[in-house]
């Protein structure tokens, strides 16, 4: 069983040591020709994971014909570049290809996920072999071999299974769904309230007010993946709350780093420039997120907040002032409660699980694109 890499960024390298080192022969396919040559002679990727020894059947590569004709294609490109990356290449994916995006972002400009962006892009008969990995896995330890739990999400069911087999083993586990727009929402937005959670860190607000965000944040995550067809529980997996938390907390995180210089009173353009090429999704996700939120009418005040200290210059603290100003509400998003069945909504004391039978996943297709 042959497996491809397309994106010699971080992760895209610690996904292929993870499959090189299962034993499969593995293609890491980057666009940068001087990192595949150092990669292959000095067996490390020293500029997006340095320390880290790639394991022996891993092979690097700059011709991506020659990597997407494997049976398994992971694809590990940061949002904005997936669709350059791929888009001279769609007639050369191979029937029977599985093609697994670990991405997390939303577009700018046309607010597609993923998922919708390579519907868009790949021939139809690709679709119903695309899935999506999400959940909390720094690049870091995933290559150490740290133990790493993750979702893969896929519409069908057997595509989801046969990835998760593909990549589980005693020290990355994966589970499966087929709530696809759960997984890549939950999988976007966590890093945009990763940005608030680094901001309120930067500014010493303390550990009551990261908790707030986290749980906050995950209620405007659900709004808005639900308001697009999500399955809420799907929150409460790995790539929802666990994603979240991770992102949130994990000095690991460059999302989380974001922030924390920001509210140490750093500008967004030094920060960015700094990075030595890793990619923070969440700044540009946090635009689209904010946008669809308008888009949609739903109420997330912590991403509008992000979004007005990224792109509008708002100040952070007067920015956490003005939210926690806002008028009283109830716990609940309304849009919640009328998806929970108004079960939610008798003062938390109704039966969310009469209303939302385990084991449900929409087919949330058709609801994917906000209209
Ligand atoms: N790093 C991590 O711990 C994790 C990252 N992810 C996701 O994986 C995706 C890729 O992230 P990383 O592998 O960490 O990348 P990265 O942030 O380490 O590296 C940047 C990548 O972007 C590519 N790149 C830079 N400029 C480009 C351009 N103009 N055109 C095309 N490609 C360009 C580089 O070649 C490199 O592959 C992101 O969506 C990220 O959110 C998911 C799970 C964990
Ligand atoms: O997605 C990640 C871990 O699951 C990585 O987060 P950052 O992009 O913030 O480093």
């Amino acid at each position: 069983m042959s497996c491809a890499v397309i994106g010699g960024g971080a992760f895209g390298t610690a996904m292929a040591y993870h499959l090189a080192r299962k034993g499969l022969p593995t293609t890491l396919w980057a666009r940068e020709a001087a990192l595949v040559e150092r990669i292959n002679s000095t067996r490390e990727n020293r500029a997006y994971l340095p320390g880290v020894k790639a394991p022996e059947g891993l092979v690097a590569t700059t011709d991506l014909a020659k990597a997407l004709n494997n049976k398994f294609v992971f694809l590990v490109v940061p949002t904005p570049y997936i669709e350059a990356t791929l888009g001279p290449y769609v007639d050369k994916i191979p029937p029977g290809t599985v093609l697994v995006s670990c991405s997390k972002g939303i577009l700018n400009g046309t607010m597609e996920t993923v998922e919708q962006l390579l519907r868009r892009v790949l021939p139809e008969e690709v679709h119903a072999r695309l899935a999506f990995l999400s959940g909390p896995s720094f690049a870091k330890e995933v290559a150490q071999g740290l133990p790493t739990m993750v979702t893969v999400a896929s519409r069908d069911e057997a595509v989801a299974q046969e990835v998760q087999e593909v990549l589980s083993s005693q020290l990355f586990r994966c589970y499966r769904t087929t709530d696809v727009t759960g997984v890549e929402m939950g999988g976007a937005l966590k890093n945009v309230l990763a940005i608030a959670c680094g901001i309120s860190d930067g500014l010493n607000l303390g550990s009551n007010a990261r908790a707030a965000l986290i749980t906050r944040g995950l209620a405007e995550v659900t709004t808005m993946a639900t308001a697009m067809g999500a399955h809420p529980l799907t929150m409460l997996g790995l790539g929802g709350i666990g994603d979240l938390v991770l992102t949130c907390t994990g000095d690991l995180s460059r999302n989380r780093t974001v922030g924390l210089r920001i509210g140490r009173g750093e500008k967004l353009d030094a920060i960015t420039h700094s990075m030595g090429g890793a990619h923070a999704e969440g700044v540009l996700t946090a635009r689209s997120a904010y946008q669809l939120a308008r888009r949609m009418g739903l109420d997330c005040a912590t991403i509008e907040g992000i979004y007005r200290v990224l792109y509008e210059g708002a100040d952070p603290m007067e920015t956490v002032k003005e939210n926690m100003s806002r008028e009283l509400k109830h716990e609940v998003p309304e849009v919640l409660q009328q998806r929970l069945g108004g079960g939610a909504a008798k003062a938390n004391g109704g039966s969310a699980a009469a209303a939302a039978p385990a084991g449900h996943a929409p087919a949330a297709g058709d609801r994917a694109r906000p209209s």
